[in-house]
C-alpha cells in the first residue's frame, strides 16, 4: 500500500516511454512531421475532445463527494467553453474548416480510445475513470516537457508545431495536470495491491491507445 502515480508509469514503462517519445512527439518537436499526418490527427483530435467531455460528464455521475462533482464540472466546461472553441481556431489556422470537422468519419483508432475510457468508467468508479484519463491529461504535460528539455527540439518560427509544444508546456497546463497527479497521489495512498494491479492494467491499455492514436496519425488510417 501506498501507491502514488508514479507507480503506475513504472509498472508500464516501456508502453509509458513509447508513448511519450513517439515517433509523432519526436517529428513535432523537430520539425519534421509530416503536416498531412499532423492535419489528421487534428481532425481525428476533435472527435476525441467530444468524446473526453463526454467522460467529465461521466465523471460528475460517478462522484460521491460534491468536490468531486465540481471538479468534473470544471473538467467538463473547460472543454466545452474554452478546449474545443481553441481547438476549432487551430484547426482553420492547418486549413481544416468547421464544417469539415462536424463531417468527420471517426477513425478507428479514436472510437476504441475514447470508448474505452468510457467504459472503464462505467464499469468501475471515479479512480478507475480518473486512471483511464491520465495519460491523456499528465502524458501531454510530460510529453511537452520531454520536448523543451531535448536538445533537437526546434523552436520559434522555425517549427510549425511550435505554438502546439507551447500549449502543453504553458503554467496553465502544467497547473492543471499538478492538480490531477495530487489527486491520483491522494487515491493511490489508499489502495490494497489487488487493486493497484487492476488499476495498472487500465493505465496500462489507455497509454497503449494513446500511442495507437499517434500511429493512426501518421499513418493517416482511417
Ligand atoms: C489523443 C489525445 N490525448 C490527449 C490529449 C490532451 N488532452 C485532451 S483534453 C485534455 C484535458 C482537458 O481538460 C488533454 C490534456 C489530446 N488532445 N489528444
Amino acid at each position: 500500500m501506498g501507491y502514488r502515480f508514479s507507480d503506475l508509469t513504472a509498472a508500464c514503462q516501456a508502453d509509458w516511454r513509447a508513448y511519450i517519445e513517439h515517433p509523432f512527439v519526436r517529428g513535432l518537436g523537430d520539425a519534421t512531421l509530416d503536416e498531412g499526418a499532423f492535419r489528421h490527427y487534428l481532425q481525428q483530435d476533435y472527435l476525441f475532445l467530444i468524446h473526453f467531455a463526454r467522460a467529465y460528464a461521466l465523471a460528475a455521475y460517478k462522484s460521491r463527494t460534491l468536490a468531486d462533482l465540481r471538479q468534473a464540472h470544471e473538467g467538463l466546461k473547460a472543454i466545452l467553453d474554452v478546449e474545443l472553441g481553441l481547438h476549432v481556431d487551430y484547426c482553420r489556422d492547418w486549413g481544416i474548416a468547421e464544417e469539415d470537422l462536424a463531417a468527420l468519419p471517426e477513425a478507428r483508432a479514436t472510437l476504441a480510445y475514447t470508448r474505452y475510457v468510457l467504459d472503464t468508467g462505467h464499469r468501475g468508479d471515479l479512480l478507475d475513470l480518473h486512471v483511464a484519463l491520465a495519460p491523456c491529461l499528465v502524458g501531454y504535460g510530460e510529453i511537452a516537457r520531454w520536448l523543451t528539455t531535448r536538445p533537437s527540439t526546434v523552436r520559434g518560427q522555425a517549427n510549425p508545431y511550435d505554438a502546439w509544444i507551447g500549449m502543453y508546456e504553458s503554467d496553465e497546463f502544467q497547473d492543471a495536470m499538478h492538480a490531477e497527479l495530487e489527486w491520483l497521489d491522494a487515491r493511490l495512498a489508499e489502495v490494497t495491491p489487488g487493486r493497484f494491479q487492476e488499476l495498472s492494467e487500465v493505465f496500462r491499455d489507455a497509454t497503449r491507445l494513446e500511442i495507437d492514436f499517434w500511429q493512426m496519425g501518421l499513418d493517416r488510417t482511417d
